[in-house]
């Protein structure tokens, strides 16, 4: 909540034992109720929003597996083009990732279409 009006990628904390890409798979089926595959991690991001305290962030792009998208944590959610990814506000741990996503959008999306059926 204390980053409540920012934009951040769906996601939540690794729990005990738990992989990145299975803690990745559980939150988003937890937030949004669809299931996804991990396909590609991008570079972690690690930032200190208080003294003594670093989050490190795994980001990964996903393909959507199964179901339709539901709220159940977030306020709202939106899909971004390339044009449109640096005008939202997102949270400062992530403008890294968004930076990364911005500069390779196409090479990305390139490695991506061998997944598509
Ligand atoms: N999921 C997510 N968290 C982010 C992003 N950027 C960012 O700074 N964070 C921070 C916010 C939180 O301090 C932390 C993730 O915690 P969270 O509250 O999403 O984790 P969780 O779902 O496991 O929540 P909880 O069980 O601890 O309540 O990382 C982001 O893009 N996605």
């Amino acid at each position: 909540m204390n980053l409540s009006g920012f934009w951040e990628f769906p996601g939540g904390k690794v729990e005990k034992n738990e992989s990145p890409e299975a803690c990745l798979v559980r939150e988003i089926k937890e937030e949004l109720a669809i299931s996804v595959c991990t396909r590609l991690a991008l570079k972690s991001s690690e930032y200190s929003y208080s003294a003594g305290k670093l989050i490190r962030l795994l980001p990964f792009v996903c393909s959507w597996q199964s179901g339709e998208i539901t709220l159940l944590e977030h306020q709202e959610v939106r899909w971004v083009s390339k044009e449109n990814i640096k005008s939202l506000n997102w949270a400062p741990a992530d403008i890294p990732i968004v930076d990364e996503l911005f500069e390779n959008w196409n090479k990305i999306q390139d490695q991506l279409i061998n997944y598509i059926k």
